[in-house]
C-alpha cells in the first residue's frame, strides 16, 4: 500500500520536478504562485490557537518548515528520532499552512489513536490518488464514515483471527515453494522473497495458482494500478492537492480529471474480472478466499459489486511488498546474529525433528520463533512512519493544541527504538519478547506485540494474515537452511535501507544460503501441500 514515508521527501518534488497536468504560464507563474500559497495559508492555518502548539523546529510565516525539508527529505522517521529527544514525545511542523504531528512514543499513539479513535481515524486528503484515480473506494485511504466502516466490516469477515487460519494450506504450500525456490537458485533469494509474498496474497485473495514469476501479467496489472496511485500520492505531483479548488474545475478543461477518470475506470474492470473470476469458474475455488468471503457479505452489507471489486483489489498493494520486505530484514538479521539463528534452529528441530517440515501446529510450541517474528517487526520496521492519519477536530493533548486538519504521523522507529521500553534497542534480541519463564510478552500499548501494524480502529486489516505467513515462511527457512555472509562481500550493513515508496526495507546485499542436511529435497517432496 502505498505509504505516506515519503511525505516530507516528495514535497521537495513541488517546487523541482512537478509533473503537474495544470501548469501555468512562466511570466504569471511566480507572482500567481506566491498568491496562492498566501489564500492556502489563510484558509489553512488554524484559527484560534488557545493552547500553545507541540513543540517543534523554528518555522518561518508563511513557509512553515519548508526550509527543513532538506533534512527530511532522505527517511525522515531518522531525522524525526533525533528531533525527538530535542522538542519531546509529540512534535509539531508546518509545511506551507499544512500542520503536521509527529507522534514519537507508543503513549501518545495509544493515547490518540486508540483512545481519542473518533478524532484520528481519517486519512489525509489525497485527491489524485485517492479520491479521483481510487475513486473513494479504496479501503486504506477512504475517509472515516460509514463506506469505510462497511468496507472494514467485511475485510474483517475475511481476515480475522479465525477466518485466517482458512488460509493455513495456502501458507504452508507457498512457504514449501519458496523453500524449493531457494534451494534450486538461493543467490536470487530476496527475488523468492518477493515472489512468495506476492504468490501468497494473491491465492488468498483469488484463490490463483502459485506464481511462477513476478513477471506474471496478474502482477504487473496489479503493478501498474500501484505505480499510479504511488505516483500520485506524493505530494507535489499533482497542484489539485495542493489546491484543491482546481479540483472543481469540470474535466475538460483539466487533463489531470479526465486521465485520472478513464484510470479509475480501467482499474475497476481489472478489479471487477478478477472478482468475476472467483464467481465463475476461471480461478481454482475449492480453497477458501478472501474474495468468496466477500462476495458472500455483498448482500448482508449493501456492498455494490464495485465496492467488492476494489476491496478485494486492495489486498495485494498491502500485503504483497510489506511481508516480503519483513521477510528480507528476517534475512539480515540470520546473517548478523548468528547466535540467534542457532537458537531458533535448535528450538525448531527439538519441536519438528528433521524428518518432516514445521507446520502452524507447531506454533504454540514454539515461543522462540514467535518471539523472533516480533522482533523482525520491531529491529527494522518496514512503515517506520505507519500510514498518516487526520486529525478532525481540533483536539487539546498534554496541554498542546492539534489543530483539525492535522496530519498526524507515527514515529514507529523512534517508538521501536525508545530505551524506556527496549533495552539496546539496536540489537535483534528475540528474548525480549519472551518472559523469564519462557511465556510470551507484549510490550505495553503493542498490538500482539507490536506497533508494525498500526494503531486505533484503523489499525492493519490484514495482520493475522501477515503474522502468520511471517511465521510459517520463518520456521521453514529456518528448518531448511543456514544462514552465512557473502564469502565475496562479507556482511551486510545492518543500517543501508531503500525506501521503496511502498515500504522501507534492507538494501540489496549477498548471502550464502545453504541446506542444513542432505534430505532437505527429499522432505520437500514429501510435503502433500504442493
Ligand atoms: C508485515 C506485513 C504488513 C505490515 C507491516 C502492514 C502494516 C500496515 C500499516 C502500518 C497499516 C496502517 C495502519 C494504521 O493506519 O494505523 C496497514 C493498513 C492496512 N493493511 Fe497492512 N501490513 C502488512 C500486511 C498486510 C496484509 C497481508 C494485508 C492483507 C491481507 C494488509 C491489509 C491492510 C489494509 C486493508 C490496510 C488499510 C486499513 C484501513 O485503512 O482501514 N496488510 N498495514
Amino acid at each position: 500500500m502505498s505509504n505516506f514515508t515519503s511525505f516530507s521527501a516528495t514535497l521537495n518534488s513541488v517546487w523541482s520536478e512537478s509533473t503537474s497536468d495544470f501548469t501555468f504560464p512562466a511570466s504569471v507563474s511566480l507572482s500567481l504562485l506566491s498568491l496562492l500559497v498566501i489564500v492556502a495559508y489563510w484558509i489553512q492555518s488554524p484559527s484560534k490557537v488557545k493552547d500553545p502548539l507541540p513543540p517543534g523546529p523554528p518555522r518561518l510565516p508563511l513557509l512553515g518548515n519548508l526550509f527543513q525539508l532538506g533534512e527530511i527529505s532522505k527517511f525522515p522517521w531518522l531525522k524525526f528520532t533525533e528531533w525527538s529527544k530535542q522538542y519531546g514525545p509529540i512534535i509539531y511542523l508546518n509545511m506551507l499552512g499544512q500542520p503536521v504531528v509527529v507522534l514519537n512514543t507508543a503513549q501518545a499513539a495509544f493515547d490518540l489513536l486508540d483512545q481519542r479513535g473518533t478524532n484520528y481515524t481519517d486519512r489525509p486528503k489525497l485527491i489524485m490518488a485517492a479520491e479521483i484515480l481510487a475513486g473513494n473506494i479504496h479501503v486504506g485511504f477512504v475517509p472515516h464514515g460509514p463506506l469505510w466502516r462497511k468496507l472494514r466490516k467485511a475485510a474483517h469477515m475475511g481476515l480475522n483471527l479465525h477466518a485466517a487460519e482458512a488460509y493455513f494450506p495456502i501458507q504452508e504450500r507457498e512457504a514449501t515453494l519458496l523453500v524449493k525456490s531457494v534451494l534450486e537458485n538461493p543467490s536470487d533469494w530476496d527475488n523468492h522473497l518477493q515472489k512468495s509474498a506476492a504468490s501468497t496474497i494473491l491465492s488468498i485473495v483469488y484463490g490463483t495458482e502459485p506464481l511462477k514469476s513476478r513477471e506474471d501479467p496478474i502482477v504487473l496489472r496489479i503493478n501498474h494500478f500501484m505505480e499510479r496511485m504511488l505516483k500520485a500520492a506524493l505530494p507535489g505531483n499533482y497542484m489539485v492537492d495542493m489546491f484543491p479548488v482546481l479540483n472543481k474545475l469540470p474535466p475538460w478543461l483539466a487533463k489531470f480529471k479526465r486521465e485520472g477518470m478513464a484510470a479509475h475506470k480501467d482499474f475497476t474492470a481489472m478489479f471487477s474480472e478478477f472478482l468475476q473470476g472467483v464467481k465463475g469458474d476461471k480461478f481454482d475455488t475449492s480453497n477458501p478466499t478472501f474474495s468468496a468471503t466477500v462476495i458472500k457479505q455483498q448482500q448482508p452489507l449493501e456492498m455494490s459489486e464495485k465496492e467488492a471489486a476494489w476491496l478485494a483489489g486492495a489486498m495485494f498493494g498491502a500485503g504483497s511488498d510489506t511481508t516480503g520486505a519483513a521477510l528480507a530484514v528476517f534475512t539480515l538479521a540470520m546473517i548478523l546474529y548468528p547466535d540467534v539463528l542457532k537458537k531458533a534452529q535448535a528450538e525448531v528441530d527439538s519441536v519438528v525433528g528433521r524428518d518432516r517440515l514445521p507446520t502452524f501446529a507447531d506454533r504454540d510450541q514454539l515461543p522462540y520463533i514467535r518471539a523472533l517474528v516480533k522482533e523482525v517487526l520491531r529491529w527494522k520496521p518496514i512503515t517506520p512512519l505507519g500510514l498518516a492519519r487526520r486529525a478532525v477536530e481540533d483536539d487539546v493533548y498534554q496541554g498542546y493544541f492539534i489543530p483539525a486538519g492535522s496530519i498526524v504521523m507515527t514515529n514507529v522507529w523512534a517508538m521501536n527504538l525508545d530505551t524506556d521500553i527496549y533495552e539496546n534497542p539496536t540489537e535483534f534480541v528475540p528474548e525480549r519478547y519472551l518472559t523469564p519463564d519462557g511465556r510470551d510478552y507484549n510490550p505495553q500499548h503493542t498490538r500482539g506485540g507490536t506497533h508494525a501494524y498500526g494503531f486505533g480502529r484503523r489499525i492493519c486489516a490484514g495482520m493475522n494474515v501477515a503474522n502468520n505467513s511471517l511465521f510459517i515462511d520463518i520456521s521453514r527457512l529456518l528448518w531448511a537452511f543456514n544462514f552465512t555472509p557473502s564469502t565475496k562481500t562479507g556482511l551486510p550493513s545492518p543500517d543501508a535501507q531503500i525506501d521503496t515508496g511502498v515500504v522501507v526495507r534492507p538494501a540489496p546485499f549477498e548471502c550464502e544460503i545453504t541446506p542444513r542436511a542432505p534430505n532437505v529435497q527429499a522432505i520437500l517432496d514429501m510435503a502433500n501441500e504442493v
